[in-house]
């Protein structure tokens, strides 16, 4: 993988990702239940931010709003300076397609599909010509350890083939901003791992901004920040050489966020 894509001429001062006082209240028949409740999030390129926080604290719902798969009750999301809130239907999808890579909890790949066609659907939708394609496929399945696994279906591959797959979707159009929902979730903990570290190394290595939720441990420790949406009562965080954050010792407000930079 080379750099991540930009559009020519221009530039892009500040953080690649900046969502300002997000706010998402859904209706229920309980009444309102607010999932985002004023979140601010700033990411930098070559930035990995951890999302961590209890099951139902709203780290979805946050993901969901970064990539413009959900619009917040109100606040903003900017993506390489663009409001995406506020941006039209084609806008928002220009944005999608040149900038994100996404991620999906339950890989998200179409069965009747090889490894191969299910990377190449965002170069498809880039117009890459065929050549081109076939040469940026061949790079993502190296890069994430699949060469050679291209003819397979997702049902002929593991678990974790399965999850490199959908991160080399997510990565073939070298996405400025990578947002991926549990990526790791399904796996079993060393899978987890290696994907884990995986994803550190082509954040680093890139210089991709990424937004990754977890309930994973390890994660936080690749991360250069963590940010806890959760329960309970916030308290400072601290770490010391070696060791890794534990979920079980954060604590924070219902869907309030603390930010904390390792
Ligand atoms: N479309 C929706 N309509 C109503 N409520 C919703 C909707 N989507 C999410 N919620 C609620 O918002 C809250 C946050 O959900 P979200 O999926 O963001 O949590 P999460 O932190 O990702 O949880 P998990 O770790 O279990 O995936 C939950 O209480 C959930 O029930």
């Amino acid at each position: 993988m080379t750099t991540p894509r930009t559009t020519p001429g221009t530039t892009q001062p500040g953080p690649l990702l900046q969502a300002e006082q997000l706010t998402r209240v859904f209706g229920t028949p309980s009444g309102d239940l607010v999932a985002n409740n004023r979140i601010d999030l700033a990411v930098a390129p070559g930035e990995l931010v951890a999302v961590v926080g209890p099951s139902g604290a709203g780290k979805s719902t946050l993901l969901n709003l970064l990539a413009g798969l959900d619009r917040p009750t109100s606040g903003t999301v900017r993506v390489a300076g663009v409001d995406i809130t506020n941006a039209g239907a084609n806008e928002l999808a220009r944005v999608r397609r040149e900038y994100i890579g996404y991620v999906f909890q339950a890989f998200g790949l179409l069965p009747m599909l090889s490894a191969a066609e299910n990377i190449e659907i965002p170069l498809r939708l880039l117009r890459m010509a065929p050549d081109e394609r076939t040469a940026r496929i061949d790079e993502v399945l190296a890069e994430v350890g699949l060469t050679g696994h291209g003819k397979q279906r997702p049902n002929e591959l593991s678990g974790g083939q399965q999850q490199r797959v959908a991160l080399a979707r997510a990565l073939v159009a070298r996405p400025a901003l990578l947002l991926a929902d549990e990526p790791t979730g399904q796996l079993d903990s060393a899978t987890a791992e290696t994907i884990l570290e995986l994803i550190g190394e082509l954040v680093h290595q890139h210089r991709v901004a990424a937004v990754v939720t977890t309930h994973d441990e390890s994660l936080m420790a690749l991360a250069d920040r963590v940010l806890l949406i959760g329960d309970g009562v916030a308290s400072p965080l601290s770490k010391g050489p070696g060791d890794t954050f534990g979920i079980g010792t954060l604590a924070a407000p219902m869907h309030s966020v603390v930010e904390y930079v390792p």
